[in-house]
C-alpha cells in the first residue's frame, strides 16, 4: 500500500475512537449505580446498554459528518429493531442524552466495521471491553482502532482481572495521569508499526500523535513463559479443549480470561503471547469482533490465523464465513506452528 494511503482516515478513526470511549467511561460510571434502565437483554440473550448503542450513533454520525454520508459505509453491531420497540423509551431517551453530548475534522470509502461496545458483558461487570473500528478495502482489512478504556498503558492489570475497579482503587490508580487509564491502538496494513497511545482526555485531544508509541508483540517463543488468554465465558470459547492444547504444547503458565478483543491488544502490546477462541461448531465468528485486532496485531509483529493455519476470510460480509474451527493469535510463528499442529493433533479425539 502506498506509503501516506489511509493516513487521514486512520487519524480520524482514531480521535473517534478516543471519544467513543470517553462516552463508554461515563457510562460505565454510572452504571453501577443506575437502575437496571441502561442494561437490556438482546433476542440472543446477550446485553446490549446504553453505550452500544450511544457510540453506535456518535461513530456513525462523526463519520458521516466529517466524510460525508455518501462517501461512508458503515457495518456496526447493533440492529435498530431492538431500539425502536415500544418497551424502549427510556432506553431510547438515555441513547439520545449520552450520545448528543460527544462531538469531531477526511474521505472514507470502503466500509468501516464497528464493535461499538466488544465485551459487552465485561463492560456490565466493570471489567474489561473495546470499542473497535476497523476498515476493509477489497476484503483486506486496511486500518485497525482498539480503544480499550480499562487496560492502563502498564501492564499490571493482567494480574488483577475479575475485580478490575477493585483493583485500580486499591492500587490507588484512579489519578488523573494519562498513563494510567486506558489506552487506545491503532495499525494501518503495511506499514509494519502498530501504536499504543494513552486514552487523551478531550482537551489533549489536538496534539495527537504526541503520545503515541510503537508496540511490537513479545519475544518469547518458549511454551513454558507464554501466556495465553482466552474469552471469559466458556459459552464462547472451550476452555477445556484449549487447556488440552495449551498442556500438549508445553504450557506452564495459567491462561487469562479477559473480556473483549483486549486479548487481541494485549497479544501485541507484548503482554501475552497466545490468543485462541474455540467457538460452539454452528456459532459464525462476526467481522467486527476480529478485524481491528487482527491488523493490529499483524503489524506488531504477529500472526492470525484461523485453526488450520489459513489467514481470517474478511471479504464475505459481516461473517468470518469458512473459518476453519476457531482463532489462533501468536505473538510469532513457533509458537504459532507448535499449536496449529497441537489442533491437528487433538481435534478428531476432541468430540467438537
Ligand atoms: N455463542 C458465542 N460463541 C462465541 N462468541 C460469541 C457467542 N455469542 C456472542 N459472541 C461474541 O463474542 C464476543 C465476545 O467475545 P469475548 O472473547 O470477549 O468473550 S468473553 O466475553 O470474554 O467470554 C461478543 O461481542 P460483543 O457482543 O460485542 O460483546 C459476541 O459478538
Ligand atoms: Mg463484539
Ligand atoms: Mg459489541
Ligand atoms: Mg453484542
Amino acid at each position: 500500500m502506498e506509503k501516506d494511503k489511509y493516513s487521514k482516515e486512520l487519524e480520524v478513526a482514531v480521535r473517534v475512537v478516543h471519544l467513543a470511549c470517553a462516552l463508554c467511561i461515563r457510562v460505565q460510571e454510572g452504571l453501577v449505580s443506575a437502575s437496571g434502565d441502561h442494561v437490556k437483554s438482546k433476542d440472543d440473550d446477550s446485553p446490549v446498554t446504553v453505550a452500544d448503542w450511544s457510540v453506535q450513533a456518535t461513530v456513525s454520525w462523526l463519520l458521516s459528518d466529517i466524510f460525508g454520508s455518501q462517501n461512508v459505509s458503515i457495518v456496526a453491531e447493533e440492529d435498530t429493531h431492538a431500539i425502536s420497540k415500544a418497551d424502549s423509551e427510556g432506553f431510547l431517551a438515555a441513547v439520545v442524552n449520552t450520545a448528543s453530548v460527544t462531538q469531531l475534522g477526511a474521505p472514507l470509502e470502503d466500509i468501516g466495521y464497528l464493535d461499538p461496545v466488544d465485551g459487552t458483558l465485561g463492560f456490565v461487570r466493570g471489567d474489561q471491553y473495546a470499542v473497535a473500528l476497523a476498515l476493509i478495502e477489497d476484503g483486506q482489512v486496511v486500518l485497525g482502532v482498539l480503544g480499550c478504556p480499562n487496560y492502563p498503558m502498564k501492564r499490571e492489570w493482567l494480574n488483577y482481572q475479575h475485580q478490575y475497579s477493585q483493583t485500580m482503587s486499591a492500587l490507588s490508580l484512579r489519578s488523573t495521569d494519562v498513563w494510567e487509564k486506558g489506552c487506545v491502538l491503532y495499525a494501518r496494513r503495511g506499514s509494519g508499526k502498530a501504536w499504543v497511545q494513552p486514552l487523551i482526555c478531550e482537551d489533549k485531544m489536538l496534539e495527537w500523535p504526541n503520545y503515541a508509541r510503537l508496540i511490537q508483540v513479545s519475544s518469547i517463543d518458549d511454551p513454558a513463559l507464554a501466556t495465553l488468554c482466552e474469552p471469559v465465558e466458556k459459552a464462547n470459547s472451550n476452555h477445556s479443549f484449549t487447556a488440552g492444547l495449551a498442556h500438549s504444547v508445553g504450557l506452564r503458565k495459567k491462561p487469562l480470561h479477559v473480556y473483549s478483543m483486549v486479548k487481541y491488544a494485549a497479544i501485541a502490546r507484548g503482554d501475552a503471547e497466545i490468543f485462541m477462541k474455540f467457538a460452539k461448531s454452528g456459532y459464525k465468528e462476526k467481522i467486527w469482533d476480529h478485524a481491528a485486532g487482527v491488523v493490529i496485531i499483524e503489524e506488531a509483529g504477529g500472526v492470525v490465523t484461523d485453526a488450520g493455519g489459513c489467514p481470517l476470510d474478511f471479504s464475505r460480509g459481516v461473517y468470518l464465513e469458512g473459518l476453519d474451527r476457531g482463532i489462533i493469535a501468536c505473538s510469532g510463528v513457533t509458537l504459532h506452528e507448535k499449536i496449529v499442529g497441537a489442533v491437528y493433533a487433538s481435534w478428531d479425539s476432541s468430540n467438537l
